[in-house]
This record gives structure tokens, sequence and C-alpha cells, in this order.
């Protein structure tokens, strides 16, 4: 799911610059540029996540990231992906709005 319901329309296509600790992670998923709408940042981050096989073989709504760089930018050990206004505060701690 590309969008959550927890955040409407106009939230996804908020524009956005990653702190430069996460625009790293979002360069290594394969991102060219430095700013974002939220549904591209989300984009990036499933692509990093799924390459580097961070969630949990068994239960695989768990995203292991403590030993990952992932973790120190959303200063979690774990999250699951359920748990989309969770997910959307870690992120949003960074990332800068951008005004439009
Ligand atoms: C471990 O996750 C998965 N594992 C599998 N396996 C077969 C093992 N298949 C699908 C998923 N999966 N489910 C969701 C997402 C993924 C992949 C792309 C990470 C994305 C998502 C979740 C977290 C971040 C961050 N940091 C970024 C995007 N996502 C989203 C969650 C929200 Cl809140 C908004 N947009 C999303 O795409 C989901 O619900």
């Amino acid at each position: 799911c590309l969008s959550s319901s927890s955040i409407s329309a106009a939230d996804n296509e908020k524009l956005v610059r990653p702190k430069v600790q996460l625009q790293i992670l979002l360069q290594q998923a394969g991102a060219e540029k430095d700013i974002f709408t939220m549904k591209e940042v989300m984009f990036y981050l499933g692509k990093y996540i799924m390459h580097k096989e961070l969630y949990d073989k068994k239960q695989q709504h768990i995203v292991h990231c403590r030993d990952d760089a992932l973790g120190a930018v959303l200063g979690v050990d774990s999250f699951s992906v359920k748990e989309p206004r969770a997910l959307f505060a870690m992120i949003s701690k960074n990332l800068v709005a951008v005004k439009n």
C-alpha cells in the first residue's frame, strides 16, 4: 500500500526535504533528487527495506532495523508496517516541509 489510510491524498503529495541521514538511505535505494513527495519517500524506504531484507522472515510485517542505519534514522530497533501513524511520526522527524 503506497498510501496509508492514516494520511490524506494531500498529505501524500506534500513536498518534503529529507534530513541528511535519511537522504543517504533514499539515495542507496536509487533516489536521485533531494525534494520528494511523502509517497516517494515511502516508496524509496520500502525499496531499501526489501532490498536489505530487513523484514522478519516469519512475521513479515515486522521490520528489524537495530543493526542498520535505518534504525538510527527512525530511532527504533524494530517497527511494524501495520502502524502507519507511528511510522509517519518517526519518518517526519527526518523531514523538512518544502513550501510549494
Ligand atoms: C516489510 O514490509 C513488507 N514486506 C513484504 N514481504 C513480502 C516480506 N511485503 C510488503 C511489505 N510492505 N508493506 C508495506 C510496505 C512494505 C514494503 C515495501 C517495505 C510499505 C512501507 C513500509 C515501511 C516503510 C518504511 N520506513 C516504507 C514503506 N508500506 C507502507 C506503509 C505506509 Cl504507513 C505508507 N506507505 C507504504 O507503502 C506497507 O504497508
